[in-house]
């Protein structure tokens, strides 16, 4: 499938060293995908999306996205969206103006931009909340602040690190489907680090479980859900019976 292929994110021998921590990425990632990324704490996994995304670059090796080339490319220059654990809004500006520089960096909106900012704060449920400034917002309203800047991009690629960790059990299911959907109709490349075994089999299609900085497993989920032989999986797994759904 070479068009398959040319979409696809690869690392190629990528090293990195951030203090004491070693980083060994060498694989793809199969492209309008939903791969969830985990693994224990401190393994990789927020380090594995900086480099992706361009806000760490690799020592040696390359990164490659739907065919090109972009380990010397600054992230803003790449086909990436890139939604933080602590989210990233802009503390002085308002939450419409955080979500159209996902558009337009100048601002310089058409009026079906406009519609697709207040589109995107409906479907987060935050309607109604476009000159409310981020630092008025609860965690989890910050945290579906950023997840409506990354709806506007449409980049692509998408990359979620533990988007849903600040939410209720309610809103938190509410923006499983949300990120469902988006998949559905976009079918973007999309990443997905992830604590909660529950997303992987909701959400995922195929997964990469890191660990040490490096990739134990990438494999299709039912194949990960298979691998309980394996102790870092049995714990990240837990006690509870997964079944084998299709997202
Ligand atoms: N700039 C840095 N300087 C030194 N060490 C760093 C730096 N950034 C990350 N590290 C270390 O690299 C390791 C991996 O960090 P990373 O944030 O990628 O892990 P993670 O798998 O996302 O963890 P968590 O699940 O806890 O969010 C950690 O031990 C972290 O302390």
């Amino acid at each position: 499938m070479p068009e398959q292929a040319s979409r696809a994110i690869r690392l190629n021998a990528v090293r990195l060293q951030l203090g004491k921590s070693a980083f060994h990425f060498d694989g793809s990632l199969e492209s309008g995908r939903i791969t969830a990324v985990v693994g224990p704490s401190g393994s990789g996994k927020s380090t594995l999306l900086n480099l992706i995304s361009g806000f760490e670059k690799p020592d040696s090796g390359s990164i490659e996205i739907a065919g090109q080339d972009v380990t010397a490319l600054a992230p803003a220059e790449r086909p990436v969206s890139l939604v933080f654990q602590d989210n990233n809004l802009f503390a002085h500006l308002d939450l419409f103006t955080n979500i159209g520089l996902g558009i337009h960096p100048a601002m310089r909106l058409t009026p079906s931009d406009r519609n697709a900012i207040s589109d995107a704060l409906t479907r987060v449920g935050l309607q109604g909340y476009e000159t409310r400034l981020p630092g008025s917002l609860s965690g989890g309203e910050r945290q579906r602040a950023a997840f409506a800047r990354a709806l506007v991009r449409r980049r692509p690629v998408l990359l979620l690190d533990e988007p849903f960790a600040a939410l209720d059990p309610g809103l938190r299911a509410a923006m499983v489907d949300l990120l469902a959907d988006l998949h559905a109709e976009t079918r973007a490349t999309i990443l997905l680090v992830t604590h909660d075994p529950r997303d992987v089999v909701r959400l995922a299609h195929n997964v990469l479980f890191i660990e040490k900085g490096e990739v134990l497993v990438n494999a299709p989920k039912e194949d990960f859900l298979a691998r309980g032989d394996l102790p870092a999986i049995r714990d990240f797994l837990g006690e509870e019976p997964f079944q084998r759904q299709s997202p």
